[in-house]
């Protein structure tokens, strides 16, 4: 919440994300862990000589693998630890970690799902992996030294949007406005730049604002998947056209969970999958961006009540909940490609898009 002070420390989150993606352990809490993705099998030796350390997977992939029913009432959303059986070797838990080749190498099990003692440590541990822009998945156990240990609140305070100032801003005329600002935002821990682009000068009408989620794939190379780029172009022109606003360059690739784990979920959705299923598949939320960012950055430039071009509830809710005022939602639709078709249709039928 806005305001509120968060006693953690970002700089142990940092370290520890840094760690994680360099395949060295950490401890979140009380839990040794190991992500999956950036270990090999060296790593995993000295991490786990006795080979006893068991798995941490998040619910949408044990869903898959039908391990979430094993346990008696257990929370459909939370972490799920699988038993580390004599067979499950690197390459065994790299098949459990990424759905992307279940369809080419099934996975035989059988597996079996342990009680978890410590949920909050797990599900830090896979919020943490998700923020690092890895599979959230882990060797739990093993013995020797960590390179980094966090806690909950050091990743909370490491995510905290009060953190973000605004770096530098300078002039930067772009195609279709060029009267604009841009202003660059950074927190003391977090690796993300945001950016703003004020376009026009204010004239005491709440700013016409879009939120615009990083898209390499849509924004740089013109992919036909999404309609990211055109929303990005048409946004900067409708600002132009209203005589002034804000566009905020969000750095939330793939809504929030990074370039490469999107591409996996593209993967997915070459077997069939949309874009929903795809992000539960590889243990993700729907959609896991913190538009509080966005609120952070409105505020630190003075703009409390704004007209917010989207489709997406959730960003006037987002918004909203950081003390930002939407007082009006402008549609933004773009005409759909025949490579499109599907995900707008999923967004309007399983996201709740107002199209
Ligand atoms: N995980 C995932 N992210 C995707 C996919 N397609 C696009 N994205 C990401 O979605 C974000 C784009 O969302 P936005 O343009 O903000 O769109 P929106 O939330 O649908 O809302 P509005 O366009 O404002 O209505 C970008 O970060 C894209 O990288 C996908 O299939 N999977
Ligand atoms: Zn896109």
């Amino acid at each position: 919440m806005v305001g509120d002070v968060i006693n953690g420390d970002g700089h142990a989150a940092a370290r520890a994300i840094d760690a994680m993606r360099r395949g060295w352990p950490i401890a979140v809490g009380p839990l040794r862990l190991l992500a999956v993705e950036t270990a090999d099998a060296e790593r995993l030796g000295r991490f786990d000589p006795t080979e006893a350390a068991d798995l941490l997977i998040s619910a949408g992939r044990a869903g898959t693998l039908k391990l979430s029913n094993q346990l008696a009432a257990a929370d459909p959303d939370a972490p799920v630890l699988v038993a580390r059986a004599p067979w499950i070797d690197m390459a065994a838990a790299v098949a459990l970690a990424d759905p992307q080749f279940d369809l080419a190498t099934p996975l035989k099990g059988p597996f079996r799902a342990l009680p978890l003692t410590h949920g909050d440590a797990a599900a830090a541990g896979l919020r943490l992996a998700r923020i690092a822009g890895l599979l959230p998945a882990f060797f739990v156990g093993g013995s020797g030294a960590v390179e980094a240990s966090v806690t909950a609140a050091d990743i909370v305070a490491h995510e905290d949007p009060a953190r973000l100032a605004i770096a530098t801003r300078a002039r930067l005329p772009v195609a279709g406005a060029e009267h604009a600002e841009i202003v660059a935002f950074r927190s003391p821990d977090s690796a993300d730049e945001h950016i703003a682009l004020v376009i026009g000068q204010p004239d005491g009408r709440p700013p016409l604002v879009r939120l615009h989620s990083e898209c390499l794939t849509g924004d740089v190379l013109g992919s036909l998947k999404c309609d990211c780029g055109p929303q990005l172009h048409a946004a900067i022109h409708a600002i132009a056209d209203t005589g002034w606003g804000v566009l905020l360059y969000l750095r939330q690739e793939g809504r929030g969970i990074g370039l490469v784990n999107k591409l996996r979920a593209y993967a997915l959705q070459d077997q069939g999958f949309d874009t929903v299923d795809a992000n539960t598949r590889l243990g993700f939320a729907i959609d896991a961006r913190d538009f509080g960012v966005a609120g952070r950055m409105l505020t630190l430039l003075g703009q409390d009540r704004v007209r917010l071009l989207t489709n997406n509830p959730a960003k006037v809710a987002g918004l909203t909940a950081a003390g930002v005022e939407v007082v009006e939602r402008v549609p933004h639709h773009l005409p759909p490609n025949p490579h499109n078709e599907r995900y707008l249709a999923t967004k309007r039928d399983r996201t709740g898009h107002q199209f």
